[in-house]
C-alpha cells in the first residue's frame, strides 16, 4: 500500500492469451491488487470466467485478489470463490436478498466482504451493513463491460459514504470501478476514495508502469 491509496487493474481489459504475462506486467508496474470481474450472462449481459480461472490467477499473482461478482445468487458461490483465492469478495447489493447473512458468511469463510452498488442504487441501502464490510464498491458505469464512460453523479454517493464512515468511526474502504482515468482519479481521491479500479486506462496504454505512476501522482 502506498499513501493508503490502492490501484487495482481490472484484468477484463488485458490480453487473455497472455494472462500470466499481463499479471506480471501490472504487478511489476506497481499495482496493489488485481480486480477480477466475474459475469454470468444473467445479472449482467456479458460472461467472463469462474472460480477455476480465479484459482489459476491466484497461483501466479503476488498481490491480493479483489473478486467482483456480477452474478445472480452469489450466495451459492461464496465458498468456491474463497477457496479459489479471493481476498476481497464483493457481491452486488442488487443481487442479494439477505445481505447481512451474505456479508457475515464471507467473513466466516475468511475473506474480506465487499458490497457493490449499481449506478442507480443509493448508498443509504447499505446503512445497516456498513459496520460489517471491509469495502464498498461504487460502480461508476453500468456493470457488464470495460471501456465505458464514467457516470459523474456517483460522486454524491462517495461523499455520503465518506461522511457516514467519518461520523460513525468506521474504516471500510471506498472503491470506484468504471471509466476511471487521469481526468477523474485525483478528484475522486480527494473526496475519499481509497481503491481505484482501472481496466482500459491501464491495459490500453503503451506503458503500464508510466500509467500507474501518473495515477499515483494524482492521488
Ligand atoms: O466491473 C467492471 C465492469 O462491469 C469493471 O471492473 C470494468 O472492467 C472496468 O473497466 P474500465 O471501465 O476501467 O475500462
Ligand atoms: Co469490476
Amino acid at each position: 500500500m502506498k499513501n493508503n491509496k490502492l490501484i487495482a487493474p481490472s484484468l477484463l481489459s488485458c490480453d487473455f492469451t497472455h494472462l500470466a504475462d499481463e499479471i506480471m506486467a501490472v504487478e511489476n508496474a506497481g499495482c496493489d491488487m488485481l480486480h477480477l470481474d466475474i459475469m454470468d450472462g444473467h445479472f449482467v449481459p456479458n460472461m467472463t470466467f469462474g472460480p477455476f480461472i480465479v484459482s489459476q490467477i491466484k497461483r501466479v499473482s503476488k498481490v491480493p485478489l479483489d473478486v467482483h461478482l456480477m452474478i445472480e445468487a452469489p450466495d451459492m458461490w461464496l465458498e468456491r470463490y474463497v477457496e479459489a483465492g479471493a481476498d476481497y469478495l464483493c457481491v452486488h447489493q442488487e443481487s442479494v436478498v439477505h445481505l447481512n447473512r451474505v456479508v457475515n458468511r464471507i467473513t466466516e469463510l475468511g475473506a474480506k466482504p465487499a458490497v457493490a452498488l449499481n449506478p442507480a442504487t443509493p448508498p443509504q441501502v447499505l446503512e445497516y451493513v456498513l459496520e460489517f464490510v471491509d469495502m464498498v464498491l461504487v460502480m461508476s458505469v453500468n456493470p457488464g463491460f470495460g471501456g465505458q464512460k464514467y457516470i459523474s453523479n456517483i460522486i454524491k454517493k462517495v461523499e455520503w459514504l465518506a461522511r457516514f464512515r467519518e461520523e460513525n468511526g468506521l474504516n471500510f474502504l471506498i472503491e470506484v470501478d468504471g471509466g476511471i482515468n487521469r481526468t477523474n482519479i485525483g478528484m475522486l481521491s480527494k473526496k475519499g476514495v481509497d481503491v481505484f479500479v482501472a481496466g482500459s486506462a491501464i491495459f490500453s496504454s503503451d506503458d503500464y508502469k508510466k500509467t500507474i505512476e501518473e495515477f499515483r501522482e494524482l492521488l
